[in-house]
């Protein structure tokens, strides 16, 4: 691997892709315990060639720990990790090669600039052993748009800038896989956009990309796949557009009182919740005109009803509910 702000364990051995059809990465009943405390339990994750995968979690349900054992950076308790069809950490050295990654962590110099940081994490690229670095380093910091602060020193960069040179590092050759561990922290909203725009173009090239995130946004409008973790376990995972139609479509109804609409709509088996003033009905088994109906009977002015497609932030809710 190369790109990673930490170290991992390499043999010397060629790089070699994943066999045709292979998915990118496989895991198999991985677990990570510290002490008693269960980080990753159990995960059976298939990664697709050429996927975008969005990984979504809250603080602490094991994403990090998950990326770094696929790393070969965190030593898995039990279960298996096979990534471009090399198992982990036993065959790294044929697979790391092929892969870019961006992990939090210590790794970059701080009294050197960000170019000369980054001349030394291509000087241990082997492909590009014999090859101008100074060209690879030069086009690596335009592309995340850091050429402009390239010769400041690391200390000085704040941590938008930090996450760039990491991005920068992962991206100095061409890779199979990309893994980012959420990479738009620290980035103001361009920086942000930046990075959608990098992880589409990984994707347009057939890059296979995982990405780590908290912002059920980002995973939407990037992603083509994405896997959901709640307390250490994946509790969900497919392509987007199959996850977007479990969660079914909705009746999002604007009332002139959303209390007793609830109330009313609960009383005759309907779930709903409140939001923001408006109420937001299921339509798995049964149609619009019988929600409008049920308010109307129970006298509850309705003013607007929009039928709309479920968003990734209710799948989410619903997934991490069920789960609690
Ligand atoms: N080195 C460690 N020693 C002890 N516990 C750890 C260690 N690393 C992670 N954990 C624990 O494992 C659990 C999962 O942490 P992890 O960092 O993987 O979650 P995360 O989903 O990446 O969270 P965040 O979004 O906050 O980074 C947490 O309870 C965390 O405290």
């Amino acid at each position: 691997m190369s790109g990673s702000t930490d170290t991992a364990e390499s043999g010397a051995c060629a790089p070699d892709s994943a066999p045709e059809g292979e998915p990118a990465l496989r895991t198999s009943s991985l677990r990570k315990t510290y002490g008693r405390t269960v980080a990753v339990s159990d995960v059976d994750l298939v990664v697709p060639r050429g996927a975008v995968l969005g990984v979504l979690g809250p603080n602490g349900s094991g994403k990090t720990t998950t990326i770094r054992m696929l790393l070969g950076l965190t030593e898995p308790s039990s279960g298996s990790v096979e990534l471009l069809g090399h198992r982990i950490p036993e065959h790294a050295g044929r697979a790391l090669p092929l892969v870019g990654a961006l992990v939090e962590g210590p790794g970059f110099h701080p009294f050197l600039s960000g170019r000369r940081n980054l001349a030394r994490c291509a000087a241990m690229e082997p492909a590009l052993f014999g090859a101008d670095t100074g060209t690879a380093v030069d086009r690596a910091l335009e592309r995340v748009g850091l050429d402009g602060a390239a010769d400041r020193k690391y200390r000085s960069y704040s941590l938008g800038m930090k996450q760039r040179l990491g991005l920068a590092a992962a991206l100095l050759v061409p890779r199979e896989l990309v893994v980012l561990d959420e990479p738009t922290n620290g980035l103001d909203p361009a920086g942000t956009r930046e990075i959608r725009r990098i992880v589409a173009e990984l994707h347009a090239s057939g890059t296979t990309v995982l990405v780590s995130s908290h912002l059920l946004s980002e995973v939407e409008a990037s992603c083509t796949h994405a896997a959901v973790m709640q307390r250490g376990s994946l509790i969900a995972q497919g392509e987007l557009s199959s996850l977007l139609e479990s969660g079914g479509p909705h009746l999002l109804v604007s009332v002139a009182d959303p209390e007793a609409g609830l109330e009313a709509l609960r009383a005759g088996g309907i779930p709903a919740r409140a939001e923001n003033g408006a109420l937001r009905v299921e339509l798995s088994d049964r149609d619009a005109a019988e929600v409008i109906a049920g308010l109307v009977r129970a006298g509850v002015d309705v003013y607007e009803a929009r039928r709309e497609r479920a968003a990734l932030e209710d799948i989410f809710t619903r997934l991490t509910e069920e789960e609690s």
